[in-house]
C-alpha cells in the first residue's frame, strides 16, 4: 500500500496590507540571536552581543530575493543594469515577560513589531552556559509562549479601545450601520481576551478580513518560527528541542513554517570568501538555511515588486506579485 499522503492544514488567506514596500519583523527574547541573524541575513553590522537589550533602536535592512527566473534573465540577457527584488528586513529589540504592561523595553518595542507586515519569531534552541537566557534556562517551547502571550496582551489593550468606542455607537446608540463591524471586533476581542488566542489562528470571513485589515493586529501577521541551534546540532540535523517545537506548532499555529538555523555557524560561513565557503559546506555536507529563510519571509507577505534587467532596464523584465498563497510573474518580452 502506498504511504497515507500527509494531509496538509489549508492555507488560510492573508490578513494584512498589500504594497511594494513591506517589512518582516524580528522578534524574540532579548539575547537569543536577533542580531546576529540580522547581521548574517543582511550583512549588516548590528551591534550583537552577549547581554540582553544589547539592540533598542530598530536596526532596517534589505536582502535581495534570489530566485532562478531573474539568475536566468540575467545569463540570458547580460544585461548592463540588474535589479532583484529586495526584502525588507526590521530587527527589533528584545521583549521580556510584563512587556506589554511596558517591562523592559516595553511599548516602544511593540510599536515596532506593528510597523512590520509578518514576523520571523527567532528561539533559541543552544546551550551555551557563557550566553546569557534571561529566564534562566533554555526552553524554547515556554519562550514562544512568552512571546506570544505578549503580543496578544498588546492586541487586546488596542482592541479594548476600540470596542468601548464601537459600544457606546452601537448599544447605547443603536448604530444599525455599524452592527456587522461591531460584532467583528467583538469576534477578535473574546478571541484575544477569552479564548486568549492569536488573531491568525482563527477563520475570517471576506468581510471580517476587512474589519481586520483596518486594524492591523500584531496577532493577526504571519509568523515564521526560526529556530537558532549551536553550529555541531545545526550539521548534524538533530536537536532535542525540535519536535517538542515542530508538535507546539503544529497544534497551535497549523501550517506556519519551521525553519531551523545556526547564528553561530552562518556567522563562520559569513567570514569566509565564497571558494572556502563552498568547500566547507560539501565537507560538511550541509547548506546555508539563508536562502530559504528569505524565499520564505518574502512568501509571507503580500508583496508586489518588479525585477528588471537589460541595458536601459527595460530590455527583460518581471512583475512578480506575491499574495502569500499564490504567487503571478507576468513576463514581458524583451525589447526589440
Ligand atoms: N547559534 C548560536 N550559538 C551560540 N551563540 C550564539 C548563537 N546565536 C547567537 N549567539 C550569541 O548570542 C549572543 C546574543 O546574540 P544577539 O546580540 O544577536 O542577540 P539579540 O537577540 O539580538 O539580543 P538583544 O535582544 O539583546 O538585542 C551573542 O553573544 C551571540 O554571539
Ligand atoms: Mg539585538
Amino acid at each position: 500500500m502506498p504511504p497515507k499522503k500527509a494531509t496538509l492544514p489549508e492555507p488560510k488567506p492573508l490578513i494584512g496590507r498589500v504594497g511594494t514596500n513591506l517589512k518582516v519583523g524580528i522578534v524574540g527574547l532579548p539575547n537569543v540571536g536577533k542580531s546576529t541573524f540580522f547581521n548574517v541575513l543582511t550583512k549588516s553590522s548590528a551591534q550583537a552581543e552577549n547581554f540582553p537589550f544589547c539592540t533598542i533602536d530598530p536596526n532596517e535592512s534589505r536582502v535581495p530575493v534570489p530566485d532562478a527566473r531573474f539568475t536566468y534573465l540575467v545569463d540570458f540577457h547580460k544585461p548592463a543594469s540588474k535589479v532583484p527584488a529586495f526584502l525588507n528586513v526590521t530587527d527589533i529589540a528584545g521583549l521580556v515577560k510584563g512587556a506589554a504592561e511596558g517591562q523592559g523595553l516595553g511599548n516602544a518595542f511593540l510599536s515596532h513589531i506593528k510597523a512590520c507586515d509578518a514576523l520571523f519569531h527567532l528561539t533559541r534552541a543552544f546551550d551555551d552556559d557563557d550566553v546569557t537566557h534571561v529566564e534562566g534556562d533554555v526552553n524554547p517551547v515556554r519562550d514562544l509562549e512568552i512571546i506570544l502571550d505578549e503580543l496578544r496582551l498588546k492586541d487586546v489593550e488596542y482592541i479594548e479601545t476600540v470596542y468601548e468606542k464601537m459600544f457606546k455607537l452601537v448599544e447605547r446608540g443603536g448604530d444599525k450601520k455599524l452592527k456587522p463591524e461591531y460584532d467583528c471586533v467583538c469576534k477578535i476581542r473574546n478571541l484575544l481576551l477569552e479564548e486568549k488566542k492569536q488573531v491568525r489562528f482563527a477563520d475570517w470571513d471576506t468581510k471580517e478580513i476587512e474589519v481586520l485589515n483596518k486594524h492591523l493586529l500584531i496577532t493577526s501577521k504571519p509568523m515564521i518560527y526560526l529556530v537558532n541551534m549551536s553550529e555541531k546540532d545545526y550539521i548534524r540535523k538533530k536537536n532535542k528541542w525540535l519536535v517538542k517545537i515542530k508538535d507546539w506548532i503544529d497544534k497551535n499555529d497549523p501550517g506556519a513554517i519551521l525553519i531551523p538555523f545556526s547564528g553561530a555557524f552562518e556567522l563562520r560561513l559569513a567570514e569566509l570568501d565564497e571558494e572556502e565557503r563552498a568547500k566547507q559546506l560539501q565537507e560538511l555536507n550541509t547548506t546555508s538555511a539563508l536562502d530559504k529563510i528569505i524565499v520564505q519571509g518574502y512568501k509571507a507577505l503580500q508583496l508586489m515588486y518588479f525585477f528588471t534587467c537589460g541595458p536601459d532596464e527595460c530590455k527583460a523584465w518581471t512583475i512578480q506579485v506575491s499574495l502569500g498563497w499564490e504567487t503571478r510573474v507576468w513576463w514581458a518580452a524583451p525589447a526589440q
